[in-house]
């Protein structure tokens, strides 16, 4: 884990109005601003899209017509004739990009935790098939958001395998022949640390292991090239950078030439060859609806992929470069607005290991969060003293970011 930074005031001590124009200019040349219209916000500054994303403008009516027309009146024709049954892939394919992932190789469906537990253990297997029953080792990011690491203890049971917890940058020196499978965070949720994937990847696959990413605060936030990365696995989940909805399906990838080799410990009968064909015995599909198990949850999984035509000439890129200036700005306000010691950034300055978020570390932090959300300034808090403040660049400007540290002072001023 990132030393925190102690945050103290700039040389040239920069008054409220110089931060409110600068915002003011810096959101007159962002070409990312008018996005905003395409999500349903009001008058308050939204940080909280790392958990929750906001509602996409166009959902509500296309949730309505699945709803009213595609189930009321098509009933069971919906399957076919309104792409129900090969949404899971379709989707998939509309998250491919975001993510650097070729058509073909993402599946949607499931929560996060149940694509993480098929992942892992599809991971062992492969390792055991490559090295050997003496691969019985699962390393876990230390600092996971915890179902990550409930999950893997289970996986790990069942694989006859012992989890060892690291911290990903440790996670090279922790490898040996035992090592199966490596699941990391690429952002770690409290701390906002974004972790190098390439080389993490590169390392773990150099060792005979499998490496699963976990992108839940990657996907959508900032480019992840899993391709181009040679990534084995990963998994995601989709309500928060890409703003599908609560409980909107997880993703899965695999990797294109490990596809035929993924065998699911979950293996529905959504994930047959031919599964109308109500066989007894089991013959995986090919391709990414192997990752599939059983029904889709098909009204959330249409809300998701109406939340994705937000993205409708949008890049990753644009948005990454957003997303660090905005976090940039955000910390400038901070040091300016709020006196020196009262606050410590739990987030690296660098660049290269910043996600999208700004997680300040400080005392009493639920409370401060309780009094800041009553004043419009909605982040979150994480035990034990944690504000977390997300920053989605598709809807939050440079003006929401100097408003929220502002506000953040005058709570402070409180205590
Ligand atoms: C890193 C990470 N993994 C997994 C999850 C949750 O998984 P699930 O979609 O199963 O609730 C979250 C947040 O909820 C998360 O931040
Ligand atoms: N899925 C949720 C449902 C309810 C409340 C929060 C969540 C979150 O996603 C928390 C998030 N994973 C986090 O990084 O804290």
């Amino acid at each position: 884990m990132s030393e925190p930074t102690e945050l103290t005031e700039p040389a040239e001590v920069s008054g409220a109005s110089p931060l409110a124009d600068r915002a003011a200019e810096l959101d007159a040349a962002d070409p990312l601003a008018p996005l905003r219209d395409r999500f349903v916000l009001d008058d308050g500054v939204y940080l909280d899209g790392n958990s929750l994303g906001a509602l996409p403008a166009g959902v509500p009516d296309r949730v309505a017509d699945v709803v009213r027309r595609q189930w009321g009146e098509l009933r069971i024709r919906s399957w076919g004739e309104s792409g129900w049954w090969t949404a899971p892939e379709r989707t998939g394919d509309r998250i491919a990009p975001l993510v650097g992932a070729a058509p073909g190789r993402i599946v949607v469906g499931d929560s996060t935790s149940v694509n993480v537990f098929k992942a892992l253990v599809a991971a062992v297997r492969m390792a055991r098939e490559d090295g050997g029953a003496s691969r019985d080792e699962i390393l876990v990011d230390a600092a996971t958001f915890p179902t990550d690491g409930y999950i893997a203890h289970s996986a790990a049971r069942l694989t006859g395998c012992t989890v060892r917890p690291v911290a990903p940058h440790e996670a090279p020196a922790a490898l040996s022949a035992r090592t199966a499978a490596v699941l990391l965070n690429h952002v770690d949720y409290r701390t906002g640390r974004l972790h190098d994937l390439p080389s993490l990847t590169a390392t773990v696959h150099a060792a005979g292991a499998y490496a699963v990413w976990d992108l839940c605060h990657s996907a959508g936030a900032l480019p992840v090239g899993l391709d181009e990365h040679g990534v084995a696995l990963a998994v995601g989940c989709t309500y928060k950078f890409l703003n599908g909805g609560p409980g909107s399906p997880a993703f899965l990838y695999v990797r294109g030439d490990l596809q035929e080799r993924f065998d699911s410990p979950l293996p529905g009968w959504n994930s047959h060859a031919e599964p109308f064909g109500m066989r007894p015995d089991y013959e995986p599909a090919k391709g990414a609806v192997r990752g599939r198990v059983g029904t889709p949850d098909i009204l959330s999984l249409l809300a998701l992929e109406a939340a994705l035509d937000v993205w409708e000439g949008v890049s990753v890129e644009a948005v990454r470069a957003k997303s660090l200036a905005l976090t940039d700005f955000f910390l400038e306000c901070v040091a300016a607005h709020v006196p020196a010691g009262r606050v410590t950034s739990l987030t690296p300055a660098a660049h290269a290991e910043r996600g999208s978020q700004v997680a300040l570390r400080c005392a009493d932090a639920g409370e401060v969060m309780r009094r800041l959300i009553e004043r419009g300034v909605v982040g979150d808090f994480r035990p034990p003293d944690v504000l977390r403040f997300g920053f989605t660049p598709l809807y939050v400007g440079f003006a929401d970011a100097e408003r929220a540290a502002r506000v953040l002072a005058e709570v402070l001023e409180e205590f």
